[in-house]
C-alpha cells in the first residue's frame, strides 16, 4: 500500500549552488503549493495550468516575499513518480531552501525519506526494482565503464534479460503442468529432450549472468586485490607504496596488522580495491586469529591474490607458504607471487625462486616494496591479469551484490532441474525447482519483495531522490 501523502525534499545537491530544485510528488502537490505561490498574473492559480509548463512567480509566506522561483508541473501518471510533481527552482541559498521546505511542511507536505521519489516510481510501476536500483548507480558513476553499465541497466537492460529467463520458465512450467493434469493417465506431453534442452540454455544465460558480477563489482568498486602472506614480509609496506600513501602501520613487530584495510587507487585508468590483511601464522591470540579469518575470506573474493614472500627465508620454507596458498586460489583468480624484500634477500631463495614452475593463472615478481623497487612491473602484471577493457564488451554486466546472491539461487535451482531430468523425476518435483527460479527472479525485479527489502534498498539513496 502506497503511503498517500504528498512529500517534498531539496532535488539538487547539497550546498550552495546558483539554483535549487525542491521536488514536490503527492496528489496535493499542485494545491499546496498553490497556497504559497504567487504568480504576477493576479488570481492565476497552478491547479488550472496544463502539465509539463513552467510558471514564474514568487514563494510569498505570511505576506512576505521568500523568494522568486520558477515551478514546473508535471500531471499524474505522466511523471517520474506517477504521481503529482511540483518542481520549485530557486535560489540557491540554503536559507532559502530550508524555508520554502518549512513553508511547504506547514501546508501540509511531508519531508521525504531517502529515495522516497524512486520507491513511489517502483511502487507506482514506473520502473521495476532493479531499475530503481540503477537510479542510485548512476547518481553515484564515477567513471565511464561504471557509468555505462548503471544507465544501461537504470534504462532497462537487465530488466529485459530476466524478463525473458521468467518467460522460458513459464513455458516449461506450462508444459510441466499440463502432464501433472493428466497424471492418472500417465502421459508425457512435455518432451523431456525439449525440456531438457530448454534448462540447459537456461542454466547457461543464469550462470553468464551470475559469473559476470565479477567484473560488474570490478569496475563497480575496483578490482578486488588482496594482499597476503606470513607476518613481516612486507604487506603493508607494498600496501603503502601501491597507495603511495602511509596508510597502514608498518612495523618489524608480528602481527601488526591485526584487520583488514583497504583503499581504491587509480592505475592507469583502472581502478584497484587493495585488502592488506593479518599476517598468517599460528597463534594463540584470539584477535590476531579473527583477523587471521578474515584474510582467508578476503582471499576467496578477490580477483587477483598477491602473495608476499620475504626472500630473506630459506627456500624450503617460501616454498612451503606457496603451497599451502596455492591450494586456497580458485579458477579465475590470479596468483601472483610477490617475492619481497631483494634488496637483503637471500640469493639462493631467489635463484630458486626464479626456477619455480608456473601455471598460466600464476605470475611472479621480485620486489624490493620498501625502496619501491620493481614496483611498475607488478602494476603491469596486475593490469594484464585482469583484463577490463575485453571483457566489459559484454552486454549484460551485474554489478549490483542483491542481484548476484539471488542469481546464485536461482542458478542452484535450475541446476536441480537439469539434475531431476537426468534421473527421471516426476513432473511434481520438477515444476517444485522450477518455481522455485521463477521465485528468485521476480525477487530481482521486485515483482516480489517484503517492506523490508524495499526499506533496506532505498535507505541508502541520498534525500530528494
Ligand atoms: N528537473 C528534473 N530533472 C531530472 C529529473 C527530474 O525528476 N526533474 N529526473 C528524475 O529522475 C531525471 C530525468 N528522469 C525523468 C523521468 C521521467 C520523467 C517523466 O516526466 N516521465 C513521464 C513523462 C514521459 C513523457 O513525456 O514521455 C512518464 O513517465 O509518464 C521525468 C524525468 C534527471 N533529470
Ligand atoms: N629490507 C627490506 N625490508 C622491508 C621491505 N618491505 C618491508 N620491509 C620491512 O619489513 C618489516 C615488516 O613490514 P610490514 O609491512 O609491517 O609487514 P607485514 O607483512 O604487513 O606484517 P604484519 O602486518 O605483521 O603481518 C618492516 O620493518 C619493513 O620495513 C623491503 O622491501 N626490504
Ligand atoms: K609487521
Ligand atoms: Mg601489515
Amino acid at each position: 500500500m502506497i503511503d498517500q501523502s504528498t512529500i517534498c525534499a531539496i532535488s539538487s545537491s547539497p550546498g550552495t549552488g546558483a539554483i535549487a530544485v525542491i521536488r514536490l510528488s503527492g496528489s496535493e502537490a499542485i494545491s499546496i503549493t498553490d497556497k504559497v505561490f504567487q504568480s504576477p498574473k493576479k488570481g492565476k492559480k497552478l491547479v488550472a495550468q496544463k502539465p509539463n509548463t513552467m510558471h514564474f512567480g514568487q514563494i510569498v509566506f505570511k505576506d512576505e516575499v521568500v523568494d522568486e522561483v520558477v515551478v514546473c508541473l508535471f500531471l499524474e501518471p505522466h511523471s517520474f513518480t506517477g504521481e503529482n510533481i511540483v518542481e520549485i527552482s530557486c535560489h540557491g541559498s540554503t536559507f532559502i531552501q530550508q524555508k520554502i521546505l518549512e513553508i511547504l511542511v506547514e501546508n501540509g507536505a511531508r519531508l521525504a525519506l531517502p529515495g522516497e521519489f524512486t520507491q513511489r516510481a517502483f511502487l507506482n510501476g514506473k520502473m521495476d526494482l532493479s531499475q530503481a536500483e540503477a537510479v542510485a548507480d548512476v547518481i553515484a558513476s564515477s567513471n565511464a565503464a561504471s557509468h555505462k553499465l548503471a544507465l544501461n541497466q537504470m534504462r532497462g537492460g537487465f530488466s529485459k534479460e530476466i524478463n525473458e529467463l521468467r518467460s522460458q520458465l513459464l513455458h516449461f512450467t506450462a508444459m510441466v503442468e499440463l502432464e501433472l493434469d493428466f497424471s492418472e493417465e500417465d502421459v508425457e506431453f512435455a518432451d523431456r529432450t525439449e525440456l531438457k534442452n530448454l534448462t540447459e540454455r537456461i542454466e547457461k544465460l543464469l550462470r553468464k549472468l551470475k559469473n559476470s558480477f565479477q567484473l560488474g563489482n570490478a569496475i563497480k568498486n575496483g578490482i578486488p586485490v588482496a594482499i597476503i602472506g606470513e607476518t613481516n614480509v612486507g604487506k603493508s609496506t607494498l600496501l603503502n607504496a601501491l597507495l603511495n600513501e602511509d596508510k597502514a602501520i608498518v612495523s618489524d613487530i608480528h602481527g601488526t596488522t591485526r584487520d583488514v584495510i583497504e583503499d581504491v587507487v587509480n592505475i592507469h585508468g583502472t581502478a584497484f580495491r587493495f585488502f592488506d590483511t593479518a599476517g598468517i601464522r599460528e597463534t594463540e591470540d584470539q584477535i590476531e586469529n579473527l583477523g587471521i579469518e578474515r584474510t582467508y575470506s578476503k582471499l576467496e573474493q578477490a580477483t587477483a591474490v598477491l602473495l608476499v614472500v620475504d626472500t630473506n627465508n630459506p627456500y624450503p620454507i617460501v616454498f612451503g607458504r606457496i603451497n599451502k596458498i596455492r591450494e586456497r586460489v580458485t579458477n579465475g583468480q590470479t596468483l601472483i607471487i610477490v617475492a619481497n624484500k631483494i634488496d637483503t634477500g637471500q640469493r639462493e631463495t631467489i635463484q630458486e625462486l626464479e626456477l619455480l614452475d608456473l601455471t598460466d593463472d600464476e605470475k611472479m615478481v621480485f620486489i624490493a616494496a620498501k625502496n619501491k623497487d620493481n614496483l611498475d612491473e607488478l602494476i603491469d602484471l596486475m593490469i594484464h591479469s585482469v583484463n577490463i577493457e575485453a571483457a566489459s564488451q559484454e552486454d549484460i554486466i551485474v554489478t549490483n551484490a542483491r542481484h548476484y546472491e539471488i542469481l546464485k539461487n536461482a542458478h542452484e535451482a535450475i541446476l536441480r532441474v537439469l539434475q531431476g531430468l537426468e534421473n527421471g523425476i516426476t513432473g511434481d518435483f520438477l515444476a517444485q525447482d522450477i518455481r522455485e527460479c521463477l521465485h528468485y527472479l521476480g525477487e530481482i525485479t521486485g515483482e516480489i519483495s517484503t517492506h523490508e527489502v524495499l526499506g533496506h534498498i532505498f535507505k541508502n539513496f541520498c534525500i530528494g531522490k
